[in-house]
């Protein structure tokens, strides 16, 4: 199992760089002898300082980088970056350069120290409330199969060639992202999709970065604690579409939110839409759905189409799909090509996105990342046109996150789903119960036949929907997707719900492989 600690990749040989020569192009203030002062690299975090790099000391909402400094320089770091408050808490002979903003000049200065900004690999940004893990992983499996050394940093993992590792936040800190540019750069990655989320774009993780394409998936009840309204939260993700981040943009239009990004955005893009009703310049028309997979025409208004089955549940997979396909015809790519990539080039699963860890007897089960009212909502829609019994969702809603959303996804898995088995999902330092009852006052609004029980925690939970399921009907556990930890008390303790969801199957006598793993982890296993 990959650890609860995530890897950072940097570049393995980056070369030396004077900082007297950062601080003459960036204009900055520093008051020491820089003479054979070089940069190797540069982070914001104490804990991942290597020889050689420059340390950016931010102000945080809990801590002042700063405080971490002396740390940070006896691992090595042989300057520090940082304001005047972080300058007043330092003691140090080594060179302090003084920015009003260091957050705001992290991203052009880490684009300086890695010189990611010369001959950067084709770069494609996915942003939006819900899909960019799952749009992001199929752009990089056409990319792969249409020739390139690819890229790739999402919630899930980041990859850089064949190295995979596990992510942290889902944007890294700009320093991270540049490093991991980088490393891409060194090994001839050619083509790389970044997942780019509300806050990297606020909190200038992003920045120093030119993305080739973009994409805008769609906007809906989220995170609502960091921004405090939808329009708040939409206009920062607005700021994508901007000639200062990307060239050019793929944007669904199945939203009101989608229509208004196109209606707005700075650079040129291209529209496409599932809903009829909807005018945009590509079409998706779906005509299949399985319980293995979904089939759709991608039609353009200039009457081109190709069809395209991909092996994901879903009209928003289908979706996703199309978007990935786009991204790729805006970068100048012929369709028809596209299409050939797509039998070959979509990975069969995606890591803990519906993703099935049943066998072939006994219920589905598919583990989730979904964590929004919206994403419960797609997901059991698509469920529910596959499966010929009952329904049966086990979540919870994490904690620290956004509050206002937890009855509307008890109220959701009340309305779509047969039974519903409310749990814990990373407490994190909230009371459980308390998230609970929030949830359950939701579900238990909602008038019907619908079984609601509360189960803590989610081994017991997962167990009572299994006991509730048998052939022909699908047990749901939406939230943990693919993690490899649970947060309880603000602490990190590993917990695998896909390996729990199997290990329950096989005490209920549901046949089940529990060796099985996916490549992902056996690739990150061996390193
Ligand atoms: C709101 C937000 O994004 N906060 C991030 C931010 O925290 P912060 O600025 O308050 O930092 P802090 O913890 O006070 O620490 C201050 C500084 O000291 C440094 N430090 C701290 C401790 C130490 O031992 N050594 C050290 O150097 C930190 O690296 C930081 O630079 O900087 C920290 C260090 O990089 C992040 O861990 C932290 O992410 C928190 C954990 C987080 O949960 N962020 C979420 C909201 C987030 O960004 N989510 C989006 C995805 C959303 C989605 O689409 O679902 C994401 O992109 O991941
Ligand atoms: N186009 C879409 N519209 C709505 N829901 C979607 C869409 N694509 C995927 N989802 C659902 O949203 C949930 C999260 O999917 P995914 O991880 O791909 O999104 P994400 O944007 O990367 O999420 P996060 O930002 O939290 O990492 C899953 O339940 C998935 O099935």
């Amino acid at each position: 199992m990959a650890g609860v600690t995530p890897r950072i990749l940097r570049p393995e040989h980056p070369a030396p760089r004077p900082l007297a020569s950062l601080v003459d192009e960036f204009e900055l203030d520093v008051d020491a002898d820089l003479d054979g002062v070089e940069v190797t690299g540069i982070t914001n975090d104490s804990s991942d300082v290597q020889p050689g790099d420059l340390f950016a000391a931010l102000p945080g909402a809990r801590r002042h980088g700063a405080e971490f400094a002396a740390g940070a320089l006896e691992r090595g770091a042989v300057a520090v970056v940082t304001d005047a408050a972080g300058a007043a808490l330092l003691q140090t002979e080594a060179p302090v350069i003084v920015i009003e903003e260091p957050r705001a000049a992290l991203g052009e200065i880490a684009a300086w120290v890695y010189r990611t900004g010369e001959q950067p690999p084709k770069l494609f940004g996915i942003t939006g409330t819900n899909g960019k893990t799952s749009t992001s992983f199929m752009l990089e499996g056409l990319l792969a199969d249409l020739g390139f050394v690819t890229g790739l940093s999402t919630t899930a993992e980041r990859h850089v060639a064949e190295t995979v590792v596990t992510s942290k936040l889902t944007t890294p800190e700009a320093s991270e992202l540049h490093a991991l540019l980088a490393r891409m750069k060194e090994v001839g990655v050619r083509a790389a999709v970044l997942e780019v989320s509300a806050q990297a774009i606020e909190r200038h993780r992003v920045d120093g970065v030119l993305f080739d394409v973009v994409a805008f998936t769609n906007l809906s009840h989220d995170h609502l604690d960091d921004y405090g309204s939808m329009e708040a939260y939409f206009d920062v993700k607005l700021e994508l579409f901007t000639p200062d981040r990307a060239m050019r943009g793929v944007v669904c239009v199945d939203t009101d939110w989608g229509a208004r990004v196109a209606e707005r955005s700075r650079i040129p893009v291209t529209t496409v839409s599932s809903d009829p009703e909807r005018p945009a310049d590509w079409r998706v028309d779906i005509w299949e759905e399985t319980p293995v997979s979904t089939s759709f025409t991608l039609t353009g208004i200039d009457g081109g189409a190709i069809e395209v089955q991909v092996p994901f549940i879903g009209r928003h997979m289908a979706v996703d799909a199309a978007i990935a396909i786009l991204m790729l015809v805006e970068d100048g790519f012929e369709i028809e090509g596209v299409a050939e990539a797509i039998d070959r080039g979509m990975r069969p699963t995606l890591p803990g996105r519906i993703e099935r860890v049943s066998g072939e007897e006994g219920p589905a089960v598919f583990v989730d990342y979904g964590h929004s009212p919206d994403a419960f909502e797609q997901t059991l829609i698509a469920l529910r046109r596959v499966t010929e019994g009952r329904l049966i969702m086990v979540f919870g809603a994490d904690g620290d996150r956004d509050a206002t959303k937890r009855a509307d996804m008890g109220r959701i898995a009340a309305e779509l789903a047969d039974a519903v088995v409310v749990t814990d999902f990373n407490p994190r330092t909230e009371d459980a119960a308390s998230i609970r009852a929030q949830v359950l006052e939701g579900a238990r609004a909602v008038s019907g036949d619908t079984r609601i029980i509360e189960s803590s925690p989610e081994e017991a939970a997962i167990r009572e929907a299994l006991a509730l399921a048998g052939p022909g009907d699908t047990v749901l556990w939406a939230g943990p997707g693919d993690a490899d930890y649970r947060d309880v008390a603000g602490v990190r303790e590993p917990f695998v719900a896909r390996d729990e969801a199997k290990l329950a199957l096989h005490e209920a006598g549901w046949p089940v492989d529990l060796d099985k793993r996916r490549d992902g982890d056996k690739r990150r296993d061996e390193r």
